[in-house]
């Protein structure tokens, strides 16, 4: 045995071990075997965005909505949607998806809301807003196992064929569909007459369109309103996708229905090939071991962009590889070498022509329909490159506008008092009305005379007047925080801000010099929406849930220059503002004691008092002129020296007081009904 000594020169013996040996290899090896991905994301679902009821089910809104906006703009077809949540016992709803796509073929239907990763995204090198296979089946995954209830699938690719309808549930042993209805076949529905009847005895919801795709998935839920909520997720999807008309039933029926302000889709999305720079080495063997037997020049010239013969040439001198060299020969030191060769070779960037971004005019378009403001800004950066995949960057920027706790109305408040899940009162307000800073809800705590600790649900109806009109009277603007809209590929993001590259950048730019107020490193204060889009082929998400964007220093970059575009934009307006206020006091001031002056010079110099009068209020008006300036919707002043404030396109100047949107429009519609009924 061993043995030790000490520094004292005394030997010792070596402990022995503990204890007996608890296991064996052989043991062990008995309880080793293969986990299915989708026994993985059971276990796991927080990583797909089902951490608790409430995300679950915008997850599950999110996720439909989304493959049904790409499915429509693969097929070329303006996209129509239709969202219905319902309760059905307590903590479960009932939500349903249709979509007037292109509809899904008979026998994919099982395979892909009843398969984990299974899908036509993840493959390729294209902008859209599902990559990874597993966003619809892993909803359909949740709802089975919180409900038991099995996924509802009816799809229908023309008018002329039946429609297909599915009852499946996901084995998640084997990760493969169980189709539970037409003896494990599923349903074929005739065209026409006879298959209506059929839906409507047989209770399927399907609202009649020639073709498209309708998925009901059961689920135990929880439905609230405000940040985070799916009324937030639809209505910032309106914004950044103007070509949509999006029809949305809630649990409490109230209607919302969002119309397309755009008739065209966006120009269709390219495939490209992956570039070398963007392909690691473990890629880049796994890609040459699946090549068909070619020479390793003909190899990188046809699997990825930007490499011409010349190019290919040059990476098999460098990495001292014959080009003539069958592919499948290359051993393992080669590969090494020929990934350094990438590295160290200049390859062109890759093209750019693969990303739709929404465009600078529909930027406006989409904010203005929604977001209340008097001060519209867009800026679509030129496209840029990170490891290798093209991006783009574009900013929209919406000022003023009237904070959306006074557009509240009594019966809102009460049911939102009812909702929420907040623990005091302050929180309710942060957390319910978007934009609202701490100081703004402390402001308005402090009106209503409540205790900034006091519990919402725990209101008397006569504190609740005294909120409601606090609400309604103070004037939150300065409070107010920048409001933030995160999009990837015109899908809102709406957790995990903190994390997310657009956040930081936006928090970490100084927005004093553009004219708002902000302490460092933090939001800047004032009524302003802010949206940040990024267009990818591959957008870098920070997770599986797909929340937040990594930090890449490309796009980091990219976004502060287009955050200054807008910025710059709103300084210039913000500063001809004050102007025009500056001078209007002063016009007040000079008008005040006209009269006077007048009255006392006459007197003096026995002058016609009116005539004077009439004489010194012109020389106010001149001295003042800048209070009359007007500006049209592009920021230029009417009648005035075109050159002075020319702010360009991208603006959109309206008068505050003609806007039609209000943020929380629950109150709106409610209203409308009432007074219908
Ligand atoms: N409404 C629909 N109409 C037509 N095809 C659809 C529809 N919904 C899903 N699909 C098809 O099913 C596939 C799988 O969808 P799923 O939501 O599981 O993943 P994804 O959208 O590819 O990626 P992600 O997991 O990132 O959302 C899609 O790639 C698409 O081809």
């Amino acid at each position: 045995m061993a043995k030790s000594s000490t520094k004292t020169g005394v030997a010792t013996r070596a402990p022995k071990p503990a204890s007996a040996r608890r296991s064996t290899a052989q043991a062990m090896a008995a309880s080793q075997k293969e986990i299915s991905v989708s026994e993985f994301f059971a276990k796991n679902r927080h990583l797909l965005g089902f951490d608790n009821p409430r995300k679950s089910l915008l997850t599950t809104v999110k996720e439909a909505v989304d493959n049904s906006l790409d499915a429509c703009e693969e097929a070329g077809i303006l996209p129509e949607i239709w969202v219905h949540i319902e309760p059905t016992t307590t903590g479960r709803y009932k939500v349903g998806i249709q979509d007037n796509g292109p509809g899904i073929l008979k026998k994919q239907i099982p395979l892909i809301f009843g398969k984990l990763l299974y899908g036509s995204k993840f493959h390729r090198l294209r902008q859209s807003r599902g990559q990874q296979g597993i966003g619809i089946s892993a909803a359909g995954m949740y709802g089975v196992q919180t409900t038991g209830k099995p996924v509802k699938i009816i799809s229908k690719v023309s008018v002329r064929k039946p429609a297909h309808y599915y009852e499946i549930q996901i084995d998640t042993r084997r990760n493969e569909p169980k189709i539970l209805n037409g003896k494990g076949e599923g349903v074929d529905i005739p065209p026409g007459e006879k298959g209506a009847a059929y839906i409507e005895k047989h209770g399927i919801e399907w609202v009649d369109q020639p073709h498209g795709t309708r998925v009901t998935i059961e689920l135990e839920a929880k439905f609230v309103r405000g940040r985070g909520s799916v009324d937030e997720y639809l209505q910032q999807t309106a914004i950044a996708n103007p070509h949509v008309t999006l029809h949305y039933l809630d649990p409490e029926d109230y209607q919302y229905d969002y119309l397309r302000s755009a008739e065209v889709l966006p120009p269709e999305a390219k495939e490209i090939k992956p570039h070398p720079y963007g392909v690691e080495v473990g890629r880049l063997a796994t890609m040459i071991e699946e090549a068909e037997a070619q020479s390793v020049s003909e190899f990188f010239r046809t699997r990825f962009s930007r490499v011409t013969p010349a190019v290919a040439k040059r990476l098999c001198e460098t990495a001292k590889v014959s080009s003539r060299t069958n592919v499948h020969k290359v051993d393992r030191p080669q590969i090494d070498q020929l990934y350094a060769a990438i590295q160290e070779t200049k390859i062109s960037p890759p093209a750019t022509d693969c990303i739709c971004p929404i465009g600078e005019g529909l930027i406006l378009k989409g904010l203005h329909q929604v977001v209340p403001g008097e001060f519209y800004a867009a800026a679509t950066r030129p496209p840029s490159v990170y490891r290798g995949n093209p991006f783009q960057v574009e900013v929209g920027l919406a000022y003023g506008g009237s904070a959306p706790t006074q557009n509240i109305t009594m019966e809102l408040l009460l049911d939102l008092l009812e909702e929420t899940d907040t623990r005091t009162i302050r929180q309710f307000l942060i957390h319910t009305f978007n934009g609202l800073g701490s100081d703004a809800a402390d402001k308005i705590v402090k009106a209503a005379t409540l205790k900034t600790r006091q519990n919402p649900s725990g209101l008397k109806p006569k504190e609740r007047q005294k909120l409601f009109e606090a609400m309604k009277n103070v004037n939150v603007a300065e409070g107010q925080q920048m409001e933030v809209m995160r999009y990837a590929n015109r899908v809102p993001l709406q957790f995990q801000q903190a994390a997310c590259c657009v956040t930081q950048s936006v928090s970490g730019m100084n927005w004093r010099g553009y004219g708002l107020s902000q302490s460092r490193g933090s939001m800047p204060k004032g009524p302003v929406s802010l949206m940040v889009h990024i267009a990818s082929v591959w957008v870098p998400f920070t997770s599986e849930s797909k929340e937040a964007i990594a930090s890449y220093p490309e796009i980091q970059k990219e976004i502060r220059l287009g955050l200054q575009a807008v910025g710059r934009k709103l300084g210039m307006y913000l500063r001809r503002r004050l102007k025009v206020k500056q001078q209007s006091d002063r016009r007040e001031v000079f008008l005040r004691y006209l009269k006077e002056v007048a009255t006392a010079v006459s007197e003096i110099n026995a002058a016609e008092e009116r005539e004077l009068y009439d004489q010194l209020v012109k020389v106010a008006e001149k001295r003042t002129a800048e209070a009359d300036m007007k500006l049209d919707d592009r920021g230029r002043p009417i009648e005035e020296d075109p050159t002075e404030l020319n702010l360009g396109d991208n603006v959109l100047i309206v008068d505050p007081a003609q806007h039609e949107a209000a943020i929380n429009r629950v109150g709106a519609v409610e209203e409308e009904e009432l007074e219908e009924d």
